[in-house]
């Protein structure tokens, strides 16, 4: 899949912004595996928030795949927004802003070397709608995107991931100390458990998790559908 859309779109080469998770991660294995490591990008873009110790993972990481890989701090351009009419600071905002501004900086990136976007989205934060819309959800090609989180962690065993990122614990990083599981209010083996039964039982839920898991997944079907219009039908050719 990988190979066909560089091959198809006539792109030279792919884009990965790592975090030092475990998603982004598997993700740029994943794109080494299928057109060698020196046509992946690897792109850091840490924020005041970010600990220094992802970024070092970040760039144990590139060492092991053998890609290049850039670290580019955001702040100079978050500080931007400052400007805005009616600038107004909150972690919730913030952390959209930083999602959309690294999306924007890893299309820059692509742009300048005719290259594509690698996204890192897994199943299990595609279905809760756990992502930054137009944010970390852009993006060209999506080669974990059918993954559930715990096959993630399964499928990194393949690969020369560094041991602390597949030890540390899930986090957007888009504020001091957030964590996926306390945001999301339930772990990934839960989550993962609950998905894997509502699908299996078309999405009817059995019991409160599953009731909590549904309601998630119907409230973010926007982030996953093309957004209302009138066109529908008459888009072009395939
Ligand atoms: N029904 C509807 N139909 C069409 N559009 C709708 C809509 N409801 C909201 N919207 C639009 O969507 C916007 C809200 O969505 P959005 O801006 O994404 O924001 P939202 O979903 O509220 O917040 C993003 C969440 O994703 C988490 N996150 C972000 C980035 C990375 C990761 C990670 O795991 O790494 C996690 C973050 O911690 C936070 O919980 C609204 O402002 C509105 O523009
Ligand atoms: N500091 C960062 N530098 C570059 N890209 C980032 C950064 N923070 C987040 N991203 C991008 O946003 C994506 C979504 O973040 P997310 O936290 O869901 O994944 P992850 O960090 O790879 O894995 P984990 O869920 O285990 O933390 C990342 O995979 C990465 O592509
Ligand atoms: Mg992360």
């Amino acid at each position: 899949m990988i190979r066909h859309t560089i091959w198809s779109s006539g792109s030279e080469g792919l884009v990965v912004g790592l975090s030092g998770g475990i998603d982004s991660a598997v993700a740029a294995a994943l794109c080494c595996r299928a057109v060698g490591p020196e046509q992946v990008l690897g792109v850091s873009l840490p924020t005041s928030v970010t600990p220094p110790s992802d970024m070092e993972d970040a760039a144990d990481l590139a060492a092991a795949l053998g890609i290049q890989h850039l670290i580019q701090p955001i702040d100079p351009i978050l500080a931007a927004y400052t400007g805005l009419e009616g600038y107004r600071e909150t972690p919730y905002l913030n952390g959209n802003l930083m999602a959309r501004t690294r999306m924007t900086v890893l299309y820059y990136y692509a742009n300048r070397d005719h290259r594509l976007v690698c996204g890192t989205s897994n199943r299990t934060e595609y279905l809760l709608g756990y992502c930054t819309k137009f944010g970390d959800n852009a993006a060209d090609l999506q080669p974990i995107l059918h993954l559930y989180k715990e096959d993630v962690y399964t499928l990194a065993a393949d690969f020369p991931i560094p041991p602390a990122i597949i030890s540390k614990p899930p986090s957007a990083g888009l504020w001091h100390g957030q964590s996926d599981e306390q945001e999301l209010g339930l772990t990934y083996p839960e989550i993962d458990a609950a998905l894997r039964s509502l699908q299996a039982h078309q999405w009817v839920a059995s019991g409160p998790v599953e009731e909590q898991i549904l309601a998630k997944v119907k409230n973010s079907t926007h982030k996953r559908v093309a957004c209302p219009n009138l066109l529908a039908g008459h888009e072009g050719p395939e």
